[in-house]
């Protein structure tokens, strides 16, 4: 009752209410949600879910809520077959979760929070749609999880951006569906160094390692996101879809048999004394960073 409503809520907020009358009448109709601006060029049958939660797009409760409906809805659109994911917000394609959301809150926060981090993931893991990230920026954590749920990704070559699951060195631990998403991108041994050291990737070691599958300047992400979509959709989509479910259903089917007992877990993982310390201190060596 409590996710419907929330859906319900964020769904006023989509800001289907708030479109101009300029994006209407566009031929690249343009939902500008709070969060999110997802644009349809409808011809072509792609869309462009740009994240434009300043400053980092952290995915807070309400990002991720926005992000599953929003994601849905291109999914029963029956003129969308792709979605290039990328940002709008300069130097970040995605935080990764809201640390926030996990500080000293209700153990139903907790819970809700996760529920609807596991939705995001597997909305997008098992979408029917191509799914490419255009990676314009950095991307630890949660915002690496998305980018290796998508079929392709395409990473800007900027040496100062990084890709990769950091959890460790925040004192928190990749559960294990975030572990099975790396691990059939990049294999198991690579996976098992990269997550006990939590290791952050340049863009140059992403591509090495294969979390990334393409470098490109900054300026021509979006551009060679597009050309590989056109690929992509070159193939019967029936066929392609056939052939992404035969890859992902064991992964996807893995956290939906352990849905509830892995929320359960994180409730008691998350709080545990010595991580809301670990994760409080985290926060505030964020801060003294800036200083
Ligand atoms: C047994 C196991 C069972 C179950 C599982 C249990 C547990 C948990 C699993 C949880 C999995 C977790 C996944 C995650 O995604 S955790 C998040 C990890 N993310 C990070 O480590 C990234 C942190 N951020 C950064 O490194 C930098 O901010 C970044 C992205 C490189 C950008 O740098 P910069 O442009 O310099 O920006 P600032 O650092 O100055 O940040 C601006 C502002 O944003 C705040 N902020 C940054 N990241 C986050 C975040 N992830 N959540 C919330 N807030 C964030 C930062 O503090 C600044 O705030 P201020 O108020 O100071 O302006």
């Amino acid at each position: 009752m409590m996710i419907l409503s929330r859906l319900l809520g964020c769904q006023e907020q989509l800001g289907f209410l708030h479109q101009s009358k300029e994006e209407l009448t566009d031929s690249h109709p343009v939902v500008c949600n709070r969060n999110i601006l997802v644009e349809l060029e409808e011809g072509v049958g792609v869309a462009v879910m740009k994240m434009k939660s300043p400053p980092v797009n952290s995915l807070s409760l309400d990002f991720l809520t926005e992000f599953s409906i929003s994601l849905e809805k291109l999914e029963n659109d029956r003129g969308c077959r792709g979605v290039i994911l990328t940002s709008a917000v300069p130097k970040i394609f995605s935080a990764g979760l809201d640390i926030k959301e996990m500080c000293g809150k209700s153990a139903e926060h907790y819970a809700e929070f996760w529920r609807a981090v596991q939705e995001m993931w597997l909305k997008l893991y098992k979408s029917n749609m191509v799914t490419i990230a255009a990676i314009n920026g950095n991307c630890p954590a949660g915002g690496c999880l998305m980018a290796v749920s998508c079929d392709y990704r395409i990473m800007a070559e900027n040496p100062k951006y990084s890709i990769g699951l950091n959890e460790t060195q925040l004192g928190i631990v990749a559960p294990f569906w975030f572990k099975d998403t790396i691990a059939n991108t990049i294999g198991h041994r690579a996976t098992e160094r990269s997550l006990q050291l939590g290791l952050l990737y340049s863009a140059s070691d992403a591509l090495k390692i294969g979390i990334v599958d393409e470098l490109v300047p900054e300026e021509k992400v979006l551009n060679a996101a597009a050309a590989t979509m056109s690929q992509w959709l070159a193939i019967p989509d029936y066929a392609r879809q056939i052939s992404k479910s035969m890859m992902r259903k064991p992964t996807l089917d893995r956290l939906l048999t352990h849905r509830e007992s892995d929320i359960q877990n994180f409730v008691s993982f998350v709080t545990k004394d010595s991580i809301q310390k670990s994760l409080q201190t985290y926060m505030e060596s964020l801060k003294q960073r800036k200083g």
